[in-house]
């Protein structure tokens, strides 16, 4: 089901102009910051706009080319936005089922993959339910089954957690993890680096209609090379093999923080941290308290960054090579720091976030 997409079009004066290929199987984030087409690929790919010079093929099959353009209920797509979008009278169950029967199914055939898919997402028990008598969440589950109810070759996710509280996006993140690792090939546009590297194998940087950056998830984000990604990323990333309360990386050293519900133990999991996090000591500082990670490290160079002074460090051991702190500038005068300073550096445990990484 691999997807391969090149796409022309002009929106006023904005001009979009991208092409990619999303192996099967795969799922490729669009990062990108407002107005640089993200929402417009996906437009694009299910047929809501119209596009010129444009050849889609998926599967092998032509969505888009010359003399094609399928209408979207012929391209086997599936999309899922921010909003669950689902059908206000009908219940859970039916909304599932909604796109097996257009598909010509069975009454009955298609309340029973409707179940099936809602227990995938662990919404069973809602399944009479209406999406007034649901929670945001639970409608976003119910969304999820009924996208991939109608057997996608694609799956288009915009935003999916955007309009989610903090309290249930985790959940619904390690779900669609689940089902996307045997689902269908995938685009997700998200603004939340952290749903790429929960999600997505692939990630690709837009900006102004056009792929600045693309590249293995993992490797565009903790090697940023545009502003966009570099401030998106903002984040100090460690990678490494997840433990019962972090990680191991592969020089050995053990980092502590507090593992997502779907890490893994023995599987890649990623470290992830804010330079705000990261306190900064002389070496024979005190840093004691609650439970820290802490390197010895040497100051590479400092820069302002806003209102603080973002220190970058070289030297110390391969996993902590391009860590970045934030301090005060009052704090860097009174540490005397300047390249070439001798520092320790501590994260305290209970600020870094142990992610599992794309599969
Ligand atoms: N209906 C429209 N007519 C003309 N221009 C449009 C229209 N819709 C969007 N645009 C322009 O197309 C460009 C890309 O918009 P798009 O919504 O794809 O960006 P995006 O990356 O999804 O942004 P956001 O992150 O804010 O959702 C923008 O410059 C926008 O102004």
């Amino acid at each position: 089901m691999t997807l391969s997409a090149r796409l022309a079009l002009s929106r006023g004066t904005f001009a979009l102009d991208v092409e990619f290929t999303v192996p099967a199987g795969s799922v490729l984030a669009l990062l990108g910051p407002n107005g640089s087409g993200k929402s417009t690929v996906l437009g694009s790919l299910a047929g809501l706009l119209p596009v010129h010079g444009a050849d889609v093929t998926l599967a092998g099959r032509q969505l888009v080319g010359p003399g094609v353009d399928l209408p979207p209920h012929e391209r086997r797509i599936g999309l899922l936005s921010q909003d669950a979008l689902l059908f206000p009278h009908l219940s859970a169950v039916d909304n599932v089922a909604f796109a097996p029967r257009s598909a010509g199914q069975s009454r009955a055939r298609a309340r029973e993959a409707a179940l099936r898919w809602l227990t995938e997402v662990d919404a069973a028990e809602f399944a009479k339910r209406r999406p007034g008598q649901l929670s945001g969440g639970q409608q976003q589950r119910v969304a999820i089954a009924r996208a991939l109810a109608s057997s996608p070759e694609l799956l288009l996710l915009d935003e999916p957690f955007a309009a989610l509280d903090v309290d249930s996006a985790p959940a619904i993140r390690g779900l669609l993890r689940r089902v996307l690792r045997e689902g269908p090939t995938t685009v997700l546009v998200t603004h939340d680096p952290l749903d790429a590297l929960a999600l997505a194998d692939h990630v690709a940087v837009l900006a102004g209609g056009r792929i600045v950056e693309r590249g293995p998830t993992r490797e565009v984000l903790g090697a940023p090379r545009t502003a966009f990604t570099a401030r998106i990323a903002g984040l100090n990333l460690v990678a490494g093999v997840a433990t019962e309360d972090g990680l191991r990386t592969a020089s050995g050293e053990v980092i502590t923080g507090l593992p997502a519900p779907d890490v893994v133990v023995g599987q890649a999991a990623v470290a992830v941290f804010e330079p705000s996090a990261v306190s900064v000591y002389p070496h024979d500082g005190e840093h004691h308290g609650s439970p820290r990670n802490t390197v010895e490290v040497t100051v590479a160079g400092l820069e302002p960054h806003g209102p603080v002074i973002r220190l970058r460090v070289a030297g110390g051991p391969p996993w902590a090579a391009g860590l970045s702190a934030d301090l005060t500038p009052a704090a860097v005068a009174d540490l005397e720091l300047e390249p070439g300073s001798p520092v320790t550096l501590s994260v305290k445990a209970a600020t870094v976030a142990v992610h599992p990484a794309a599969d």
